[in-house]
C-alpha cells in the first residue's frame, strides 16, 4: 500500500470573478503549502481541480491578508485582478466589513464591496508601459497587425491590441505567439479590445501560463488604460469580457475594477503531487 500523500487533508476553495476561476487556498494560519507542482496538480482540470489562477492567502503586516497567485503552468503571477476581487469577498464575509487592504507583489491594494459587487483599486498603471516600436521585421501572419501594442504594466506583463472586431481574432494562435514574443522578457498577458463606444469596449484575453480565460481583471485594467492613452476612450469604461461586464475606472489613486464574485465550493484533497 503507498504512504499517504502529503497534501492529503489540504482545504481548498473554488470561486470565479466572470469565469475566471481561481483555487484558493487560505494559508493564514499556518506554513505556506502551493510549490510549482501543486499548482500544476491543481490546475490540472482532468486530474485536479481546474483554475486559471490559484491563490494563496497568507498573514501580512501592512493590511488585512497577504495574496502570491500562480499560473496553471506553475508560474507566478504578480497580480490578478479577479482573484483579488474573489479573496476580497471571501475576507469580508468572515470579517463582517465592506472595505480592506490587501498586499501582493505589487503592493497595498484596497477593496470595497458595492452592493452585490466587489471593487478594487489595482494601482497606477507601471510608468513603463509605453507604445511598442514593431520597428523589427514582423511576421505579420503571426502578429494581430496592423497596429502595434501599447505595453501596459498591472504588477504583471500586458500588450494590447486595438481591433476592429473582436469576435474575429482568432485568440489562441494570435495570443500564443505574441505571449513569447522577444519583446516581452517576462513574456506577456495579450488583449485584444474593440471600442465599441468612448465609455464601451469588448476585450478578450490570451493569458500568460494559461491561455483563453473568459475574464482577466488585471488584463481589462491594462485595456482601459491603453485605450485612454491612445485617445480612443474616457477614463471610466464598461467592458465586456467573454464571461460578462467589468467597470473599470482610472482614477487620481488608480484603477478601480469593479465586478462580480463566485464563491462555488469548497473541498479537500485525498491526493497531490507525488511528493
Ligand atoms: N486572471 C488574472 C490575471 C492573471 C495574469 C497571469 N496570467 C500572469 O501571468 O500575469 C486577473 O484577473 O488579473
Amino acid at each position: 500500500m503507498s504512504a499517504q500523500n502529503p497534501y492529503h487533508g489540504l482545504a481548498f476553495m473554488k470561486m470565479h470573478g466572470l469565469g475566471n476561476d481561481f483555487v484558493v487556498i487560505d494559508s493564514r494560519d499556518g506554513d505556506a503549502v502551493v510549490t510549482p507542482e501543486l499548482a500544476r496538480f491543481l490546475g490540472d482540470r482532468n486530474r485536479g481541480v481546474g483554475f486559471d489562477q490559484l491563490a494563496e492567502l497568507r498573514p501580512s503586516d501592512e493590511g488585512d491578508v497577504h495574496l502570491d497567485f500562480w499560473n496553471s503552468d506553475g508560474s507566478r503571477a504578480g497580480a490578478c485582478g479577479n482573484a483579488t476581487r474573489c479573496a476580497a469577498s471571501y475576507l469580508m464575509g468572515l470579517n463582517g466589513t465592506d472595505h480592506l487592504v490587501l498586499t501582493t507583489a505589487r503592493g497595498r491594494l484596497s477593496a470595497r464591496r458595492e452592493g452585490d459587487l466587489i471593487s478594487v483599486n489595482m494601482g497606477q498603471p507601471q510608468r513603463d508601459w509605453a507604445e511598442i516600436p514593431l520597428s523589427r521585421p514582423v511576421d505579420t501572419d503571426a502578429l494581430p497587425l496592423p497596429g502595434s501594442p501599447v505595453a501596459v504594466g498591472m504588477g504583471n506583463p500586458h500588450a494590447v491590441f486595438f481591433v476592429e472586431d473582436a469576435e474575429a481574432v482568432d485568440v489562441a494562435a494570435r495570443g500564443a505567439a505574441v505571449e513569447h514574443d522577444p519583446l516581452f522578457p517576462e513574456a506577456t498577458n495579450v488583449e485584444f479590445a474593440e471600442i465599441r463606444a468612448r465609455d464601451e469596449i469588448r476585450m478578450r484575453v490570451w493569458e500568460r501560463g494559461t491561455g483563453i480565460t473568459l475574464a482577466c481583471g488585471s488584463g481589462a485594467c491594462a485595456t482601459a488604460v491603453a485605450a485612454h492613452v491612445r485617445g480612443l476612450a474616457d477614463r471610466r469604461v464598461r467592458m465586456e469580457v467573454d464571461g460578462g461586464w467589468l467597470t473599470l475606472d482610472w482614477r487620481d489613486d488608480g484603477v478601480w475594477m469593479t465586478g462580480p464574485t463566485a464563491h462555488v465550493f469548497d473541498g479537500v484533497l485525498r491526493t497531490g503531487p507525488s511528493a
